[in-house]
């Protein structure tokens, strides 16, 4: 067992260590140019070695390790050795054994797992504590002696639970909770679903999931690929650090509407309309639409060959066309099957007269053939199907692919009132959008991930969750979200409703219930506003019992915005204002008005609309009232504003507080009282 010293001189061995390999990445780079078989593998090679290269001359400063465990008698795989753990390898000195343990690799997990009850081999487990880049304290808990029990006890943990907050998320490597641990480390086969409250960690454990699949399943990924969605530009840009702080930037992340921008959205649906094109029952109205346009054959088609002229005749044409149809291939591979098979039909006769057919002479009556087929399964393109279909049906009504399907009140609701002349002229709107990648979708199998995760998953609309499932179609999914926290109008009132909407019934529902972020009098505030807004979820506990929440009632908002953020200031962290959408402008020009600088590192002043998945130190929810009548689920919209808080909540108001909230958080006049 080391003492400080020690430790500090295990510290030189690592950067000494990072150093090694940084020379030896720079001088592969340069040999991996010269000495790669093909282009392509020298292009893979040298960005690979690049950017290690890169990545290891950023950031050779930051702790090399958090952690570090030793191993008893009862290990008989590991008895006797000690490991540091870290957010990256660092590899020994002549092929010496590692100085530091990927957090991902196999050995790491009892970092993670092991407690008093169940010490998996471990003796000792060590937590670092780190000021900057200095070694200052670490703390022992002696397993092999019954001591202190989980981890619950690390006063290391909780400083880095309670720190405050600013700037964008960071990786909890050092602190993965056991429940979490096992998300994050699931089978590439399992698809999961995490229901979390606010704060829990479902985005922590899907990002550290991304990181931990490309370490163990590298070879299987690297042709898929890992795709991360999240709601919002905001969140993308809060969480874009923690892949790269794990040393993992070949994700792609994206937002749901970002991934389908197949046109640009220069319109917006009503809500009625918005509903139904979000139902799952549009899957069938574009499904009828697109198939639609196949014709059945009703005379044979011909094709000229010199003095001869070759014929498929119409029954043997039409076995083609519905053998096709019955094999329920994507539309654009059966386009092709069609030509193909009509062509090997003209063969079939041609070769029986004795003609020799050559490649040439294929390709030459697949030409000739192709007008009369594409007349009988044309080619399309998804915007000239949505187009009919919003456009509404043209005379016979019989003809329309939403007959049976909607109602009258839903056909009319998605019918433009005033349609464009042509789908080049059409105006889409976000709803359109989900419409035409599921006609893509139909027309050509979309390009899939071997692993999705997708984060606020509460909000998908059905179409959205085909959307997702259509990319996910071979490989995994890790699902996030809460039932509670859902706003848009077809929110998820069930996760193994939507589970299966995804393309992944048999995926497991895995509840977290220790909130990290909020604190306890908060949490005890959302967790009363749980049975009004009707999801079935466990309520919260949270690890934290500092924290504070104020409720104050004032006479002019604006000024009693100003005052609570001119008090959070005193303290360190970051500030958030949330508002009600319209009503961010007001306080904005105050806060200016005031001379605080709004928009910078310290304070912001957030819609309600956008503030899903972020978190503040300080929060000040400004008017409930105005959040709550805002739309039409503006208590679960209240509900994640409420929850940003890390450290202290104030809820400012000059109007009654929605009744709800007031139940739980009796106001006081002026000076502001706590609950
Ligand atoms: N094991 C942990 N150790 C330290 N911090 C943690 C841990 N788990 C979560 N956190 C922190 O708690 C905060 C909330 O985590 P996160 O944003 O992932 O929660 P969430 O469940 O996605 O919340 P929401 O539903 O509100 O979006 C973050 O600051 C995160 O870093």
């Amino acid at each position: 067992m080391g003492t400080l010293d020690e430790e500090r001189r295990h510290v030189e061995r690592c950067r000494a260590g990072l150093r090694r390999m940084l020379e030896g990445a720079r001088d592969n780079v340069i040999v991996g140019e010269t000495v790669a078989g093909d282009r392509y593998s020298a292009e893979r090679l040298g960005r690979h070695l690049k950017s290690l290269a890169k990545e290891l001359s950023e950031e050779p400063e930051g702790p090399p390790f958090f952690g570090r465990l030793d191993f008893g008698p009862g290990s008989a795989e590991h008895r006797g050795r000690a490991y540091h753990i870290g957010r990256r390898h660092i590899a020994g000195e002549h092929g010496g054994p590692p100085v530091v343990v990927d957090w991902r690799a196999p050995v790491a997990r009892a970092f993670y797992r092991a407690s008093a009850r169940d010490p998996q081999g471990v003796a000792v487990r060590r937590r670092f504590g780190w000021s900057g880049t200095t070694l200052t304290s670490y703390e022992d808990e002696r397993l092999d002696q019954g001591e202190p029990g989980g981890q619950g006890g690390s006063r290391l943990l909780a400083a880095e639970i309670e720190r405050p907050r600013v700037g964008p998320m960071r990786d909890i490597v050092a602190t993965i909770q056991p429940e979490q641990d096992d998300l994050v480390r699931a089978g590439l086969d399992t698809s999961i679903c995490v229901q979390g409250a606010p704060g829990t960690g479902k985005t922590a454990v899907g990002l550290h999931r991304a990181a931990y699949l490309l370490y163990a399943h590298r070879r299987r990924l690297e042709r898929g690929g890992v795709l991360v969605l999240g709601p919002n530009r905001a969140f993308l840009g809060y969480i874009s650090a923690v892949l790269p702080a794990l040393g993992e930037v070949d994700v792609e992340q994206t937002t749901l509407e970002g991934l389908l921008a197949s046109v640009p959205v220069t319109a917006a649906d009503p809500e009625e309309a918005a509903l139904v094109k979000h139902d799952v029952r549009m899957a069938e109205v574009l499904r009828r639409a697109l198939y639609g346009r196949v014709r059945k054959p009703v005379e044979p088609v011909a094709v000229a060959d010199g003095s001869y002229r070759w014929r498929v005749p119409e029954d043997e044409l039409r076995r083609i066309v519905d053998d096709t149809r019955r094999a329920r291939l994507p539309y654009g591979v059966g386009r092709e099957r069609v030509h193909a098979q009509a062509v090997a039909a003209v063969r079939r006769r041609a070769e029986a007269r004795g003609v020799t057919a050559t490649a040439a002479w294929t390709r030459r009556m697949a030409r000739g053939l192709a007008p009369a087929l594409d007349a009988l399964w044309p080619p399309v393109k998804p915007e000239e199907v949505l187009y009919e279909v919003l456009r509404g049906p043209c005379g016979d009504d019989a003809d329309d692919p939403a007959r049976g399907v909607l109602s009258d009140a839903e056909r009319a609701a998605i019918t433009w009132a005033r349609p464009p002349r042509s789908h080049r002229s059409a105006r889409w709107t976000a709803a359109d959008l989900v419409l035409l990648d599921e006609l893509a979708g139909l027309v050509e199998r979309p390009r899939g991930y071997g692993h999705v995760i997708v984060d606020e998953a509460q909000d998908l609309s059905p179409m959205e969750c085909r959307a997702v499932a259509r990319r996910s179609e071979h490989g995994s999914l890790t699902v996030l979200g809460d039932l509670a926290q859902g706003t848009t109008p077809w929110a998820a009132a069930s996760w193994p409703e939507r589970m299966a909407l995804l393309g992944k019934p048999e995926g497991r529902v895995v509840a977290l219930t220790t909130g990290f972020r909020v604190p306890a009098a908060v949490v005890e505030l959302a967790n009363g506003l749980l049975d009004a807004l009707g999801a079935e979820v466990p309520p919260t506990r949270s690890y934290r019992s500092d924290g504070r929440l104020r409720v104050t009632r004032v006479e002019d908002l604006g000024k009693g915005v100003v005052a609570a953020v001119r008090e959070a200031s005193g303290f360190e962290g970051s500030i958030g204002v949330i508002a009600a959408d319209h009503g961010t402008a007001a306080l904005e020009s105050a806060l200016r008005d005031e001379g605080f600088e709004v928009g910078g590192p310290r304070l912001s002043v957030v819609p309600a609309s956008l503030v899903k998945g972020l978190e503040y130190d300080h929060v000040v929810v400004a008017e409930p009232a105005a959040v709550v009548e805002a739309e039409r689920r503006g208590l679960n919209r209240l509900y994640v504003a409420l929850t940003r808080a890390v450290s202290r909540l104030d809820v400012v108001h000059a109007r009654p507080l929605p009744p709800q909230l007031a139940r739980l958080a009796p106001a006081r006049q002026g000076g502001g009282g706590g609950v």
